[in-house]
C-alpha cells in the first residue's frame, strides 16, 4: 500500500488505540444482521402513495408494533399508534383534541413516549449504537440515549424514566420529542431504499418524490424510461423535451413544467393558439381532484397538439441519421396522403381521424416551421436554466444507473433485450457490436456523456438517450416500437399494439433468468432479477413472482392511471436478514382516512425466499467495503505502529 496514503490516513488515526478501536468496531458490524432493503418502482409522480409506503416501511412499522404490543394493546390501539408513527404532526393534533384537560394530555404523552422508546429499542437492535445515534433527532440525542440505555437496568427504572419524561413535558418539549421519535422509527425500519425506475410522468408530483429521495438517508435509483426522458431533455435532446411536455399536457400536469420547474410555456401557447383548435384525441385526461374550466381544457388541448406535432417532426431527422436505430418504419409523417387524410402502414391503408397537420408541409414533413423551431429552442433554454430541475437531474445522475448489482441481485427497470431463442440481442454502435451487459454499459456511457455535454443537441450520445426511451433494443423500453402517433390518429386498435421483446415471456423461465444473472457476474443460486416497468395484472391472475422465484416484477401500479388494469395499488419488496418478501398493496387509503380511521390494512405479504441462516452484514455489498476498510486499517497498523 502506498505509504503516502497511509501517512494521510494516520492523520485521522493518530494512535494505535484509534486504529484498533475502529477495526474492532468494523468487525462487530460485519457480524450484525444485514439491514433491511426496501424496493419500490414505477412511482410515476404519485407522491402521496409513495410517502405512505415509505412512512410505514411497507408494513414493517406495523409488524414491529405487533411483535411488541399485541398482547397488551387492542387492534385499534395498535393502529392508532402506527398512525402516530407515520404522520406524527397531524396525529398529535387529532389526539389532543380528544382530551379535556392538560393532565390527561400529559398522561398520554408519558405512555406514548414510553412505547416509542420501546419500539425504537427493538427496531434498532440490529444496529450499532453509533448508527442509531445518527438516526436520532439531533436536539434530543442525549435524552433519548438516557431513556434507551439507562431505563432498563436498575430498580429505579420507573422513577428515573418518569422523572426525565416529566421534565420534557414541563419544558414543553413533548410533541417535538414524539415527532422526532416517530421519524427515527421510520428511518430505522428501512436501512436502504432502491427505486427501480420511473419516478417521472403521469402523476402530479414527481418533484416532491425527488425532494424526498434527496433527503432520504440511503438510496439508489435504477433509471426508468420516463426518467431518462427527463434526463435527455435536460441533456439537450429536443425530442425528449417535446415528449415530456406532451406527456404533461396529456395528463394535465403542465404545472409541473411551468410552476414547479419555472419553464415558460407562453411561446408554445401562442403557437398552439395560432394553429390548433379543439380536438377530442388531445383533450387532457381528467384528474379526480382537479376540475378544469372549458377554457383551460381547450388551451391544454391546443398545446398538446402543438407539442405532439413538434415531437413527430423532430423524430424524423434522428431516424434518418441513425440507421442503426432501425426505426425507418416510424417515419410516419412521410407515409401520409395529406389529400385523402390516409396513412399506409405495413401495406395497409387507414383513415386518419382527429388529424391536426396545419403546420406540416407534405413535401417536407419533417421540417419545423420557423415558429416551431423557435419555440423548442426557447423551451430548451428554459429547461437547461431551471435551477430546480438541474438539482433534481443532477441527483438522478449521481444516485442512478441503468442497472445495479446489489447484494447478489440484479436490479433493472425494463429488460435485457433478447431474441426468441433467448440470446442477447446485438446492436451495432459506431462499428462495434454489443449485447447483454456490454450493451447496457455502452448505453449508460452515452447517457453520461450526453449529460456532461448539454450544449450538444444532435450528437450520437444525445440521440442515444432518445433511443433509450423508445428504441427496440433499449433495456428500458423493451418493445418493438412506441405507437404514440397511431393512438392519437388511427381508430383501428391493431395499430396501437406495442410488441414486447421476447424477454417478457421468456423471463418466466428459470434457466434463462439464471443465465442473465451469470451474464452480470452474479451467483444464479442466490440472486434474483428485480424488474419494474410492466404492470403485473393480478386481476388476470398474473403472478409477480416468476421463474421459480428468480424473477420479481414489482410494478403493480402506483400510477393511478393504471390501477384499473392491475387490480392492486402497487407492489414493494422487502429484503431483510430473514429473507425476501413481496408486499402487495391493496389500496392506498388517503392520508386523511389513515389519520382518522386508522385504516391501513394495505399489505398482503408473500414470501419469496427465506434464508436458512440469518444473513449478516459480512455477506453484503456493504460488508465487502467494510472488509476492505479493515484490511487498509491493518496495513496502517503494521506500517505505523508495529515497526
Ligand atoms: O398510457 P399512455 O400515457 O398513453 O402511455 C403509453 C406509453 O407508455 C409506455 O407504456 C411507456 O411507459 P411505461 O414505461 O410506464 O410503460 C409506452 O410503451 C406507451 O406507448
Ligand atoms: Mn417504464
Amino acid at each position: 500500500m502506498n505509504p503516502k496514503y497511509l501517512d494521510l490516513l494516520a492523520q485521522k488515526y493518530d494512535s494505535e488505540e484509534k486504529v484498533v478501536t475502529e477495526i474492532i468496531n468494523l468487525e462487530a458490524i460485519l457480524n450484525l444482521p444485514k439491514g433491511t432493503e426496501h424496493f419500490v418502482s414505477d412511482l410515476h409522480g404519485e407522491y402521496q402513495a409513495f410517502q405512505h409506503v415509505l412512512r410505514n416501511g411497507s408494513g414493517n412499522v406495523k409488524e414491529k408494533i405487533k411483535d411488541l404490543f399485541q398482547d397488551v394493546l387492542t387492534e385499534k390501539e395498535m393502529n392508532e399508534f402506527a398512525t402516530l408513527i407515520y404522520y406524527p404532526e397531524e396525529k398529535l393534533q387529532l389526539v389532543k383534541n380528544t382530551f379535556i384537560s392538560d393532565q390527561e394530555v400529559n398522561q398520554w404523552y408519558i405512555v406514548i413516549i414510553y412505547r416509542m422508546i420501546k419500539l425504537i429499542s427493538y427496531a434498532s437492535s440490529k444496529y450499532t449504537r453509533s448508527k442509531l445515534r445518527k438516526a436520532l433527532p439531533n436536539q434530543f440525542v442525549y435524552i433519548i440515549e438516557e431513556l434507551l440505555y439507562k431505563a432498563d437496568d436498575s430498580n429505579n427504572k420507573e422513577q428515573y424514566y418518569t422523572k426525565i419524561v416529566q421534565q420534557i413535558i414541563s419544558l414543553g418539549q413533548a410533541e417535538k420529542l414524539i415527532t422526532g421519535l416517530a421519524y427515527t422509527t421510520q428511518r430505522l425500519v428501512v436501512d436502504h431504499l432502491h427505486v427501480v425506475g420511473d419516478i417521472y410522468d403521469r402523476g402530479p408530483e414527481p418533484d416532491k418524490i425527488m425532494e424526498t429521495l434527496i433527503n432520504y438517508h440511503s438510496v439508489d435509483i435504477q433509471w426508468g424510461n420516463h426518467d431518462v426522458l427527463w434526463l435527455g431533455a435536460f441533456a439537450g435532446s429536443k425530442v425528449c423535451l417535446a415528449n415530456i411536455i406532451r406527456i404533461c399536457a396529456r395528463y394535465d400536469n403542465l404545472d409541473i413544467i411551468e410552476d414547479v420547474y419555472g419553464i415558460n410555456l407562453r411561446p408554445l401557447l401562442n403557437l398552439a393558439e395560432k394553429y390548433y383548435n379543439d380536438n377530442p384525441a388531445f383533450r387532457p385526461k381528467a384528474h379526480s381532484d382537479k376540475k378544469l374550466t372549458d377554457h383551460e381544457r381547450l388551451q391544454i388541448t391546443k398545446i398538446h397538439q402543438a407539442i405532439s406535432m413538434i415531437q413527430f417532426k423532430l423524430e424524423m431527422p434522428i431516424i434518418k441519421r441513425r440507421p442503426n436505430f432501425n426505426m425507418a418504419e416510424r417515419l410516419l409523417l412521410e407515409k401520409i396522403d395529406y389529400d385523402k387524410n390516409e396513412i399506409t402502414i405495413n401495406g395497409k391503408t387507414y383513415q386518419l381521424e382527429n388529424s391536426c397537420f396545419a403546420t406540416v408541409n407534405p413535401e417536407q414533413p419533417d421540417q419545423l416551421l420557423e415558429e416551431e423551431a423557435q419555440v423548442i429552442e426557447r423551451l430548451l433554454f428554459s429547461v437547461q436554466h431551471s435551477e430546480k430541475l438541474a438539482r433534481h437531474m443532477n441527483f438522478l445522475m449521481k444516485k442512478g444507473s441503468l442497472y445495479l448489482r446489489y447484494n447478489g441481485n440484479l436490479l433493472i427497470h425494463g429488460c435485457i433485450p433478447l431474441d426468441e431463442e433467448g440470446n442477447m440481442e446485438k446492436m451495432v454502435i459506431e462499428n462495434t457490436t454489443y449485447a447483454g451487459r456490454e450493451l447496457l454499459d455502452k448505453f449508460e456511457h452515452y447517457l453520461r456523456h450526453a449529460f456532461a455535454h448539454p450544449e450538444k443537441t444532435d450528437d450520437l450520445a444525445t440521440d442515444m438517450v432518445w433511443y433509450l426511451w423508445t428504441g427496440e433494443y433499449s433495456s428500458l423500453f423493451g418493445k418493438r416500437a412506441m405507437t404514440t402517433f397511431e393512438r392519437y390518429f388511427i381508430k383501428e386498435k391493431e395499430t396501437h399494439k406495442e410488441k414486447k421483446n421476447p424477454y417478457y415471456h421468456l423471463r418466466e423461465n428459470e434457466d434463462l433468468c439464471r443465465r442473465i444473472l451469470e451474464e452480470f457476474d452474479l451467483n444464479p443460486e442466490q440472486g434474483h432479477i428485480i424488474n419494474g416497468h410492466t404492470p403485473v395484472k393480478e386481476i388476470e391472475g398474473e403472478n409477480p413472482i416468476k421463474a421459480n422465484g428468480k424473477m420479481l416484477v414489482i410494478d403493480g401500479g402506483f400510477s393511478k392511471a393504471y390501477q384499473s388494469t392491475t387490480g392492486i395499488a402497487g407492489y414493494t419488496l422487502l429484503y431483510n436478514s430473514y429473507g425476501m418478501q413481496l408486499v402487495a398493496h391493496k389500496q392506498f387509503n388517503s392520508k386523511q382516512d389513515v389519520l382518522c380511521n386508522g385504516t391501513d390494512v394495505l399489505s398482503v405479504k408473500r414470501l419469496v425466499d427465506k434464508e436458512l441462516e440469518r444473513k449478516k452484514v459480512i455477506e453484503t455489498n456493504v460488508g465487502e467495503e467494510l472488509l476492505q476498510e479493515i484490511s487498509i486499517l491493518n496495513s496502517l497498523r503494521e506500517y505505523r505502529y508495529m515497526k
